[in-house]
């Protein structure tokens, strides 16, 4: 037998697995590295956040990666070089997240890569009839494989594809894992570049579970900030806040098909771009509007997204909203949802023993803690196929 494969069944058998889970989202702002001990699966899992690092990209990486990014014309040799890089850099990464947590890698059991999305492209946004969904992810999991040393499993998201979903979100499956609690019924919201969220019902039905992106989370108040301010975010809200927001505006920000599809459906920053606030602009007419109140309308309009969001699927019952990512740091965005969801109980993810930035790369480690050791994928719900997810690279 092949050694690795002989690995992988031991590694499925063990009582306790450390996997490390990694995120790095549409916002580009370093990856997500989470070191994550299991024991049992499914709705047995347990899970302990043993460490967790966000590791920032420099300028230079996000140089690098941002000419192929989320753009429909690009340099193709960029994106080849950049598919082994992005892989070589992250594997490097978590050789330091290592060294600065004291662990060998011969104590890890897995690794579990999101990649970084270079383009998302469901049905909706392409609307080619001949195509189908379609997302790509880079970083190719042999490179981290092979540096590190660890089997890592990679590129998630095209299973749900092929399975008849958009490859996003993903979260719903650990959401369900992790955070179902009998008797609460609960909203997973999680604040990223995309807005999301999970509804997990209290009855733990899971045909009635779904998650679906909802519009804007950080994406356009970031690329805003960037070009306006040169900073990378609008920290703590504050330029947001100096200023207000302009109602034609918004309401030309709302004019896309997306806020009126039906639930699930994604996007990215492949819409939600500096092009679509231009030409918002240019329909409201708001060209000569201060940069503050472009940027307080921007952040009402990521609220709005969301508030709205959850108005249309809630309607006699208001669940308890938990929130995660970096929007959550926004104090803006979070006061504008208070006001906008009245009655709603709001946490975050820490009240649930995950802290809110660690959420989407433990994600991932349970995605592929189910690939090896879970037996079956009990999903099967709006937008949810019943799959395991992620290819697997060895070392040798
Ligand atoms: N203190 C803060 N004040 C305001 N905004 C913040 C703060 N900290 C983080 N953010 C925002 O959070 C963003 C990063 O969020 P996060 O890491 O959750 O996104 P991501 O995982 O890249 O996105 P996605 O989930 O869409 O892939 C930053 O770019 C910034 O806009
Ligand atoms: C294609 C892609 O990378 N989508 C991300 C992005 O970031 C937030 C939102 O858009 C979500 O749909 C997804 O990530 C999370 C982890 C998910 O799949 O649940």
């Amino acid at each position: 037998m092949n050694p690795n494969i002989h690995r992988l069944y031991e590694i499925a058998q063990k009582q306790q697995r450390l996997i490390i889970g990694l995120m790095s989202g549409t916002s580009l702002d370093g990856l997500d590295v989470a070191l994550c001990r299991f024991t049992g699966s499914g709705l047995f899992t347990e899970l302990q956040v043993v460490e967790f690092e966000t590791v920032p990209y420099t300028e230079d990486i996000k140089n690098e990666i941002r000419p192929v990014f989320s753009t429909k014309i690009g340099d193709i040799q960029r994106l080849c070089l950049l598919n082994a890089w992005i892989g070589s850099l992250h594997a490097s990464m978590i050789q330091d997240c290592l060294k600065k947590w004291n662990v060998a890698p011969e104590q890890v059991d897995l690794i579990a890569s999101h990649g970084q999305t270079i383009y998302h492209a469901p049905k909706h946004l392409h609307n080619l009839a001949q195509f189908p969904n379609a997302t790509l992810q880079i970083g190719d999991g042999d490179h981290i494989a092979v540096k590190t040393g660890i089997i890592t499993f990679s590129d998630f998201r095209q299973k749900h594809i092929a399975a008849g979903g958009e490859g996003a979100p993903l979260a719903v499956y650990g959401d369900y894992i992790l955070f179902s609690k009998k008797g609460e019924d609960r909203i997973m919201l999680n604040m990223g570049g995309i807005a999301n969220f999970t509804y997990l019902p209290g009855d733990l039905d899971a045909s009635r579970m779904f998650s679906t992106d909802v519009g804007t989370g950080n994406t356009l108040l970031d690329a805003f900030t960037r070009l306006h301010f040169n900073k990378p975010y609008d920290e703590n809200g504050t330029i947001a806040a100096s200023g207000k927001v302009h109602t034609g505006l918004l309401a030309a920000l709302q004019d896309n098909p997306f806020f009126k599809a039906s639930f699930p459906k994604t996007t990215g920053p492949e819409l939600f771009n500096m092009d679509y606030v231009k030409t918002a602009q240019q329909q409201s007419d708001s060209q000569q509007v201060p940069p503050q109140d472009i940027m307080a309308t921007l952040a009402r309009f990521t609220a709005e997204g969301i508030a709205n969001a959850i108005h249309s699927c809630f309607t006699n019952t208001k669940p308890i909203l938990y929130a995660s990512g970096g929007g959550m740091h926004n104090p803006v965005i979070m006061q504008m949802l208070q006001t906008l969801l009245p009655g709603y109980v709001f946490k975050d993810t820490s009240a649930l023993a995950v802290s809110p930035d660690a959420k989407e790369a433990v994600l991932f480690a349970i995605l592929a803690n189910e690939s090896v050791a879970g037996e079956s994928i009990a999903l099967q719900s709006r937008g949810v196929p019943s799959v395991y997810m992620g290819k697997v690279s060895f070392p040798q």
